[in-house]
């Protein structure tokens, strides 16, 4: 059985904070793979500055290529919008019949909000999660503190978003180091979020 972790984003770019984390829960949790579900349209998100999404992709195999156990996937592109993680896990589950089991990576702050997603119970019912610690707002809900689903994984914390890199990206500092190389020169080279 291989273990893999899934890690839901926009990545609009990946950056270091990221792969980090991936990294760290291949190297320092069970799971065998992370993969990094390139998400069309997160339900709670505007579409505003969203690069499309083969760019996103583009950008995730680019920061990933170099690294085994690290992979990209386009999974919820033909699904419907916005994307309800629920929905892609009954997808995965009848892709992959046989021989994975599919967990979710998720940092301490999206953890605060998980009785919002849809049809929670039935995602912990049938999945573990991974998560990892964030300095955010609010609390973690009392359910889900001890819980025999969830496990806290001790990765470091790296407090950069995708927000800041467009925004500074566009006044026109210099951003370089918190992406990943090929991420910083294909984003370069394209033009993006100028
Ligand atoms: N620096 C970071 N360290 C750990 N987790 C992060 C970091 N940045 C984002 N994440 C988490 O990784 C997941 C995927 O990131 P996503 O691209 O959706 O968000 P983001 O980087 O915060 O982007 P944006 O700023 O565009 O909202 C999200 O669950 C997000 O909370
Ligand atoms: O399924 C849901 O109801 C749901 C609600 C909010 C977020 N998600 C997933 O969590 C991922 C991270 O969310 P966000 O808003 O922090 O980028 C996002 O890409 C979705 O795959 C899923």
């Amino acid at each position: 059985m291989k273990k893999v972790g899934l890690y839901f984003g926009t990545f609009n770019p990946i950056h270091i904070g990221h792969l980090v984390i991936a990294n760290h829960m291949v190297e320092f949790s069970d799971l065998d793979e992370v993969w990094f579900v390139v998400t069309p349209q997160s339900p709670f998100k505007t579409k505003k500055t969203l690069l499309d999404n083969h760019q996103r992709f583009e950008m995730v195999y680019e920061a990933t290529k170099d690294y085994q156990k690290l992979k990209p996937s386009n999974i919820e592109f033909k699904l419907p919008q916005p994307n309800y993680t629920i929905n892609t896990l009954v997808h995965l589950g009848e892709k992959y019949p046989d021989g994975y089991d599919f967990s979710l990576i998720m940092g301490e702050d999206n953890l605060k909000g998980l009785h919002k997603w849809k049809n929670y119970e039935a995602i912990l019912d049938l999945h573990h999660l991974y998560v990892y610690p964030r300095i955010s707002e609010g609390v973690i809900e009392h359910q889900f503190k001890v819980h025999e689903k969830i496990h806290r994984v001790n990765a470091p914390i790296m407090e950069i978003s995708s927000t800041f890199i467009r925004r500074e990206h566009k006044k026109g500092k210099n951003i370089k180091p918190l992406l990943p190389p090929e991420v910083w020169k294909y984003m370069d080279e394209m033009n993006f979020y100028r």
